[in-house]
């Protein structure tokens, strides 16, 4: 395990690390997904060895031209102990290069055994400290609060799955309760109040406690009442490239939100450009210019 943890040993809110790296950088996110087909494709081998090259390419990529990483846990997990001693390593390599890490590990449990969650995967000095978590709110919105405890303890951040950017989530999260608000609309308000608890200077920073709103299912929020400026709270849309949307469809579906909130990731559509370094980068530069 590596002692360093740059950016929240500062004790600045995970709202306004983020502000500050996309002012820097840019709204684009690298997702670090690993996915089987694509360590095929770059000649690598389907373990931790693949995996570490993957990462460590992946990461030269990244580093000083994004703000932000997001590790696709399950395809680190699937490789047991080996590949999440890769994803603790290639965490701490990305935190000590500058990047912020979203862990994509969608966790959402019981409030009891949400903490134990939470302080896996946002205690800076431990083996997964990320600068942020993707949790569940299936389980009902109040059995986050340890993870909401563990963000304000640890000064970082959460992303909610709101309105996530498969098809299939709509089944859910466009349920309405008998006032006709939508399950989406109650996470985003839920959210927002948590986030507003947390704010550290109340200059107009972004939240801590965020969404994931799919870049493809944005455009859904507005005609079913659901508010993503409300709070600004950071939103991370999943979805561009491979999923199919592209920068108008993201404007379009934002609106509002899009200038200031809106952290757009994209994996296979970077990683289908690799290994080749100066590729990868053409990628991430032309991402970035694309989406504004
Ligand atoms: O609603 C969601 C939530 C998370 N994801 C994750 O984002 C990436 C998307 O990868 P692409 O290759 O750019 O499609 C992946 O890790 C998903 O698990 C999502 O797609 N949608």
């Amino acid at each position: 395990m590596s002692s360093s943890a740059p950016s929240q040993a500062a004790e600045i809110s995970f709202g306004i690390r983020l502000g500050a790296a996309m002012s820097t950088h840019g709204r684009l996110c690298v997702g670090l997904d690993p996915h089987p087909q694509i360590l095929s494709d770059w000649g690598l081998t389907q373990n931790a060895a693949g995996l570490r090259s993957f990462c460590a390419r992946v990461l030269e990529a990244c580093a000083g031209r994004v703000g932000v990483l997001k590790p696709q846990v399950a395809f680190f997990e699937r490789f047991g102990v080996s590949g999440m001693q890769v994803l603790s390593e290639v965490q701490h390599q990305a935190r000590a290069a500058g990047l912020l890490v979203i862990a994509d590990a969608k966790r959402g449990d019981i409030g009891s055994t949400m903490a134990g969650y939470a302080e896996a995967w946002l205690n800076p000095h431990g083996d997964f400290g990320a600068d942020a978590l993707t949790v569940s709110p299936y389980l009902g919105f109040g059995s986050l609060q340890p993870a909401i405890d563990a963000a304000a303890r640890h000064h970082g951040g959460l992303f909610v799955l709101a309105l996530t950017s498969n098809p299939e989530g709509q089944q859910v999260q466009l349920a309405r309760d008998p006032q006709g608000v939508t399950v989406a609309g109650q996470i985003a308000a839920a959210a927002a109040a948590a986030s507003a608890a947390l704010i550290q200077d109340d200059a107009g920073e972004l939240g801590s406690i965020g969404l994931v709103v799919g870049a493809t299912t944005a455009g859904l929020a507005a005609d079913h009442g659901i508010d993503l400026a409300a709070g600004r709270l950071p939103l991370l849309a999943p979805g561009y490239g491979a999923q199919g949307a592209d920068a108008q469809t993201l404007r379009d579906g934002f609106g509002a939100s899009y200038r200031e909130q809106v952290l757009v990731n994209s994996s296979r559509g970077i990683l289908g450009q690799g290994p080749d370094l100066f590729s990868l980068t053409r990628a991430i530069e032309l991402a970035k210019a694309d989406l504004g």
